[in-house]
């Protein structure tokens, strides 16, 4: 809108007959002045309004701006989604969930999935373990679309403890970024032991091996150490082995045993890690009492629904002999030291 002054306005209407031509003149340039400035005003806010419009279409994908939106619903996360540039692109993941094996990676991954800044592979691809020989072209096209400013990501959980992975991850990138989600030892050698006798069970009708007798040697009564669900548990050994290759900067340790009480906390410390903006609020973790462990809350359309992780997840373990418990513990006591004094924090295990 043009603003004329009062003033103005007399002048214009009050010009006589006599020197009209003279004072008219005067009076369009002064007018035309007035445009001008107006127009001036105009472009420099619209071009302000265009920067800010600009600004808040890339909302979701500048740092930290999900911890910034007003409310974090499911359907924030869609928006932020939707507002991711470019073209969706296959490419080599840029962090990988390496292990260990039934310390909790699946929950790791399920929550990561949810991320609006995160690609995460459905299943575990086992390229650097078993599939190498089918080269990176291959392991690409396993691994989803992402768009840009979104980190494309893989979870096996077997990469951290076997021999072969650590110098192919290396020679892929250097700079890419290892999470390692551990825990408590026996715990977890408790749980590889479920699984492989649920995977037994399924192909033979042959009772299996109760786990005392799996653990401990029958010969010397000690500790197994080269049992294969023992070794696994045994952190500080394979730890080494990435350091010769990786800066300790490269990998996060996760807790477990909290990322099952408290997820939350865990995936927010990994959205740290992994630099991504904080999208992972506490309101999308919900604690199912008939699961016994967290779940997420995921958008179905207009509905809202609970997606937990499967029933093999999350199992109830036995009782222990109390001894054996006790040869374990003195087991991996020295080992779990040597692996908090490695990488400068403690589990309490
Ligand atoms: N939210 C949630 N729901 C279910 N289970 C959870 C969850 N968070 C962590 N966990 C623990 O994850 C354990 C399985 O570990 P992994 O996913 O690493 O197993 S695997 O190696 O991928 O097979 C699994 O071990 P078990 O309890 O022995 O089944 C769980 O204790």
């Amino acid at each position: 809108m043009i603003m004329v002054s009062k003033d103005q306005v007399n002048f214009l209407y009050n010009d006589t007959e006599k020197g009209m031509l003279a004072s008219r003149s005067v009076c369009y340039r002064k007018v035309s002045r007035y445009k001008t400035v107006v127009c001036l005003f105009v472009v420099i806010v619209a071009a302000i309004l265009i920067t800010l419009g600009c600004l808040s279409e890339r909302f979701c994908l500048r740092e930290n701006t999900c911890e910034l939106t007003p409310v974090q619903t499911p359907d924030s996360l869609q928006l932020c989604k939707k507002l991711k540039e470019g073209s969706p692109r296959k490419k080599l993941p840029e962090a990988l969930i390496i292990g260990v094996r039934k310390a909790g990676t699946g929950a790791m991954r399920f929550y990561l999935d949810m991320h609006p800044y995160v690609e995460i592979a459905n299943a575990e691809i086992s390229f650097f373990d078993f599939e190498y020989e089918n080269g990176y072209e291959w392991y690409k096209n396993q691994l989803p679309m992402a768009m840009q400013g979104q980190l494309t990501m893989e979870k096996t959980s077997n990469y951290f403890h076997n021999k072969k992975t650590v110098d192919r991850i290396y020679n892929m990138s250097s700079a890419v970024k290892l999470i390692v989600v551990v825990r408590e030892p026996i715990e977890r050698t408790v749980s590889d032991y479920l699984q492989r006798k649920l995977k037994k069970s399924e192909n033979d009708d042959i009772e299996y091996p109760k786990f005392e007798d799996f653990v401990i040697d029958q010969t010397t009564g000690e500790v197994d150490g080269s049992e294969k669900i023992i070794k696994p548990s045994i952190y500080y050994k394979h730890l080494l082995k990435w350091l010769k290759y990786f800066p300790l900067e490269n990998l996060h340790f996760v807790d477990g045993g909290n990322l099952i009480l408290n997820p939350y906390e865990e995936v927010k410390k990994v959205e740290r890690f992994l630099g991504i903006p904080h999208c992972m609020t506490q309101d999308k973790f919900v604690f199912s009492s008939t699961k016994g462990f967290y779940c997420v809350k995921k958008n179905k359309g207009r509905r809202e629904e609970t997606k937990c992780l499967p029933e093999t997840k999350g199992r109830r373990h036995p009782l222990i002999d109390p001894v054996v418990m006790r040869k374990l513990k003195d087991f991996f006591r020295p080992w779990n030291e040597k692996f908090y004094r490695a990488i400068g924090r403690s589990f309490h295990w």
